[in-house]
């Protein structure tokens, strides 16, 4: 990867490990940096979920599942924080806002039930298989879970408060959908200070393959740095 300057998103820590990131590395002290996991939920990565039945593609989301893994399992080794989002409502869809709300007329899930009546209470609602995180990214003991209701996790969450009572400053992206609720959050986390890295193959599209590749763009030319769980692993343990 090009390596023009070490971008330096440690305060404290001038030894901190360099992740080889695009445009340029960043360097990332493992206790200010959390790996976050995306709505790595049925919804979104098992066929019969949301996604999958509102027309979506979700074929090919076994290797992003793979490749989060093996990231949360470098973040386990290094003492990066794990914290899992989750997307969804109460099953009365309370929280999804009504017709006043932007995202009652956006949602595609909402939309989905409202023309299958049937799938009323099944979608993006807890205590649901669809809301359920996939069986292989289930948190360990000292990973953090939180609930969001919209796309960006920090909308209506204690995910801001989460990270600075822990000094977390440094924020490793996966999870689904890329150009939705991935960039989304790590939009929002540029706007309040955070240093976002997304994780290309650890990331999966809602749409064409183009939207992943939009928000590379978008990511590495505006919002942040992009990088892979390879050089994620290179980065804070084989060096
Ligand atoms: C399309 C969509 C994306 N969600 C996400 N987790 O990125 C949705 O929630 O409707």
């Amino acid at each position: 990867m090009n390596s023009v300057n070490t971008i330096c998103a440690d305060f404290t820590k001038q030894s901190s490990p360099v992740l080889e990131s695009l445009p340029e590395p960043i360097k990332l002290d493992p206790s200010q940096t959390a790996l976050i996991v995306v709505d790595m939920q049925n919804a979104y990565a098992s066929q019969g979920g949301y996604l999958d039945l509102a027309g979506f593609d979700v074929t090919s989301t076994k290797p992003v599942i793979d490749k989060i893994k093996q990231a949360v399992d470098i973040a386990h080794q290094s003492g990066i924080q794990v914290i899992y989002f989750r997307n969804g409502w109460d099953n009365k869809y309370v929280e999804a806002g009504g017709s006043g709300s932007p995202n009652y007329h956006k949602s595609n899930a909402l939309k989905t039930m409202r023309k299958n009546p049937e799938l009323e209470g099944t979608l993006l609602a807890k205590g649901g298989w669809d809301y359920e995180l996939v069986d292989e990214l289930t948190p360990a003991p000292q990973d953090i879970v939180i609930d969001k209701p919209r796309y960006s996790g920090f909308a209506n969450t204690n995910f801001d408060s989460v990270l600075r009572s822990r000094g977390i400053r440094n924020l490793l992206f996966t999870g689904i959908a890329t150009n939705v609720c991935v960039e989304t959050t790590l939009r929002d986390g540029f706007f309040l200070e955070y240093f976002g890295v997304l994780l290309d193959d650890a990331c999966y599209q809602a749409g064409p393959v183009e939207a992943h590749e939009a928000t590379l763009y978008n990511v590495k030319t505006f919002f942040g740095w992009v990088s892979d769980v390879a050089s994620m692993q290179q980065c804070f343990l084989d060096t």
